[in-house]
């Protein structure tokens, strides 16, 4: 199964208490306040590790929850602070508070780490109280509760290729002819929901990642049709190909489509849309595709491919070029 959000509760540590206690000595009548501090409540930290990658392991554990400090005790014994806690995540996870909508921290990096949730502070013992006027203070105060948060982790795609286009486009049928891939196919809209990956081998030595996208819509970048949850993996990709279809069932215009789409990542993220784009036309043995070909060729100036991933025409020349491309982005 691949997840890619999960939600979980967590709850930091409370402080130790401050302690209230007196040195018990012959000569001084009612002793000297000797109360120690309590320990800090445990922390609850997110950390990026190499080697998980998914988010599965946190679908049966749903509440997390940090030791609490170590109370004070006398003879002005500091109570010891509780370990922080941690929780290993994928690199490419976004942690958010769910319920005000924050954003923690982008773990991109592995190592990349978040304090999600402060341990409370450990309390004051009654011998911090002393003062010239209260040689005796019966003040002490109690640990702090450690912070609670809803958390949300959404993992981005981590892909060099990914595939873009409208619903129905081709994107899956693509991904299943050229990797070992086996996603669902349809001809109808938004058949793919969650994003496939599959290892792409252009010949003995040169192979890349490629991800198949749910379809994009118009309204994307605002929300429309899980917009924001699908452009948010295309922003892990390096390299985009831009699937277009010459002869939508909806009756709708090819190169209207494709400047949609365009719209949408350009209103998405800044730098998704500087991100190099291969433009592809798809089914290329219908009949209008030649030409829907060159009229992409005109609106853009850059060459659009004609392929077919039911005849395999041109998925070499697809190939081939979605890697040079890939290489002149690695350096
Ligand atoms: N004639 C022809 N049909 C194709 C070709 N590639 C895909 N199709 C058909 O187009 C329809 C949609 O294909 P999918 O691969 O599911 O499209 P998608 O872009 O993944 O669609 P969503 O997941 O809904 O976004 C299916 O009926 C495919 O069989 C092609 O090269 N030629
Ligand atoms: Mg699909």
């Amino acid at each position: 199964m691949f997840v890619d959000r999960v939600q979980i509760e967590v709850q930091a540590g409370r402080g130790g208490d401050g302690c209230m206690s007196f040195r018990r000595e012959k000569y001084i009548p009612r002793g000297g306040p000797d109360g120690g501090d309590g320990g800090n409540g445990g922390s609850i930290i997110i950390r990026a590790e190499d080697g998980i990658d998914s988010l599965s392991a946190l679908v049966h554990k749903k509440h997390w929850k940090a030791r609490s400090g170590v109370h004070g005790s006398g003879s002005n014994r500091h109570g010891a602070n509780a370990d922080d806690l941690e929780i290993l995540v994928p690199p490419g996870t976004v942690v958010r508070d769910d319920k005000h909508d924050l954003l923690l921290k982008d773990l991109a990096e592995p190592g990349d780490s978040v304090v999600a949730a402060h341990g409370g502070k450990g309390g004051k013992g009654n011998s911090r109280f002393k003062s010239s006027t209260n040689q005796a203070p019966r003040e002490f105060t109690r640990g702090e509760e450690g912070e609670q948060r809803l958390l949300v982790f959404e993992l981005k795609v981590i892909a060099d290729i990914g595939l873009l286009g409208k619903p129905n486009a081709g994107k899956s049928t693509l991904l299943s002819r050229v990797s070992r891939a086996r996603p669902e196919i349809a001809d109808y809209p938004f058949t793919t929901k969650k994003p496939n990956l599959g290892i792409v081998q252009v010949d003995m030595d040169r192979s890349f990642v490629m991800a198949d996208i749910p379809g994009l819509i118009e309204g994307a970048a605002s929300g429309a049709g899980l917009g924001h949850e699908f452009l948010r993996h295309v922003e892990r990709t390096r390299v985009l190909i831009h699937l277009v279809e010459p002869s939508p069932m909806d009756g709708t215009d090819p190169i209207e489509n494709y400047r949609a789409i365009r719209q949408e990542v350009e209103q998405h993220a800044s730098d998704l849309a500087a991100r190099p784009e291969i433009i592809a036309v798809s089914k290329a043995e219908l009949p209008d595709a030649p030409a829907v070909r060159d009229l992409l060729a005109e609106e853009t100036g850059k060459e659009a491919i004609l392929f077919s991933s039911v005849t395999g025409q041109n998925l070499d020349k697809l190939l081939a070029r979605a890697f040079a491309v890939l290489a002149e982005e690695r350096e």
